[in-house]
């Protein structure tokens, strides 16, 4: 069977998950597209040179018959809305994160999806199929290290002209708070946040860089600098320390050159390039799992408890507090997540 896929929301990530539906991965088409810039959605459809209808809006997209399921890459404002109407069309959604700009949101679409009785949502934390991070998983789930104790992690952009308010903690910072609950097999309990002196190339009004402390359950702190005006390249950083060991997060392989008296390797300066093959595995294996009618990847629970957290760190940059995170007992619905 080939999946029949709408797309909601045509700009740059879409427009990536569309050309690789279309030329990389198997099993799937892009059938439905759609953007409120609908000059955009043609040029896309046509440059892809695509057999898919553009429609007026995301409503007409999910309940198109020609659709079998939804991927929504629009603007994160937008997610909660298109998610519930694909819940209520009873069809599989792969949302970007995040799952919605709120907490609340995001238990919207939990309450809406146990009330469905079927798991349909999957949100788009593709650092979990990253082969690097499924590396340092393995050590650590083998002992290597020995317990963890601290994770010093670094999401380092070279700009960020988008990013405005609290951004840095509620758009990027969630690929952590997503991936190290997922390293760690933990939750979070704790959030601070501390601001150090501010770059001079960040915007009028935008703090940057932070400082995020986390603490999880078992007790493990977390440490991240996010810091999205760096100006030397898109990095991202993992070291996780543990009794018996230090397990980092592996570079992005490079050439390493030898010339004018510098030994040196290039840093990626786009996220679109540092993730990459993360963002096959994932959209493949969801297609694999959709066709098949499961839901194996982040749920929607997981988008809830990262919202849950960025609004405790958000808080906490705030307030100059550390703030407690609650975070209830994940649903029944959603245990057999833990596997992946
Ligand atoms: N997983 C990742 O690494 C990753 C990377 C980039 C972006 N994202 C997420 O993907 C989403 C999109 O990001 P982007 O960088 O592609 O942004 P973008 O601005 O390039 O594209 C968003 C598109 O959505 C369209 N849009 C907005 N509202 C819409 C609506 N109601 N209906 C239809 N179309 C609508 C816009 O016109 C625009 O073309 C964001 O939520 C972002 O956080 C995730
Ligand atoms: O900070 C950016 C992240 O590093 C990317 O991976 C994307 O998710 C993008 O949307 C964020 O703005």
């Amino acid at each position: 069977m080939v999946l029949k896929i709408g797309v909601i929301g045509t700009g740059a990530i879409g427009q990536d998950h569309i050309h690789r539906i279309s030329n990389t991965l198997s099993g799937a088409k892009i059938v439905a597209v759609t953007d409120v810039n609908a000059e955009q959605a043609k040029a896309v459809v046509n440059n892809e040179n695509m057999d898919a209808k553009v429609y007026e809006n995301g409503h007409d997209v999910i309940n198109s018959e020609d659709v079998d399921a939804v991927i929504v890459t629009s603007w994160g404002p937008t997610h909660e809305e298109f998610v519930l109407a694909s819940i209520a069309a009873g069809k599989p959604v792969f949302c970007e994160k995040p799952l919605a700009t709120t907490a609340e949101g995001c238990k919207r679409i939990v309450d809406a999806e146990i009330a469905h009785g079927k798991q349909l949502v999957q949100v788009g934390f593709m650092r979990r199929y990253d082969k690097g991070y499924r590396a340092l998983k393995h050590v650590i789930e083998h002992g290597r290290i020995g317990e963890p104790l601290m994770v010093h992690c670094a999401h380092r952009a070279p700009s960020a002209p988008g990013c405005t308010g609290d951004m840095a903690l509620t758009d990027s910072f969630p690929h952590e708070i997503d991936v190290l609950r997922w390293l760690l097999n933990d939750d979070y309990v704790s959030a601070q946040v501390i601001l150090p002196r501010n770059t001079r190339f960040a915007a009028e009004g935008l703090q940057d860089p932070h400082i995020v402390l986390l603490e999880t359950k078992q007790g493990i702190r977390v440490d991240t600098e996010i810091f999205v005006n760096c100006q030397y390249g898109y990095d991202i950083q993992c070291q996780v320390v543990g009794e018996t060991g230090i397990a980092s997060l592996p570079e992005p392989s490079s050439v390493l050159m030898r010339s004018e008296a510098k030994l040196s390797t290039e840093i990626l300066v786009d996220w679109k390039d540092r993730f990459i093959d993360s963002y096959d595995v994932e959209l493949q294996e969801w297609i694999n799992c959709t066709v098949k009618g499961e839901v194996n990847g982040p749920s929607a629970w997981d988008g809830y408890v990262v919202a849950v957290t960025a609004d405790a760190c958000v808080k906490a940059k705030h307030t100059g507090q550390i703030v407690p995170i609650s975070i209830q007992e994940r649903p029944s619905f959603y245990i057999k997540q833990l596997v992946l």
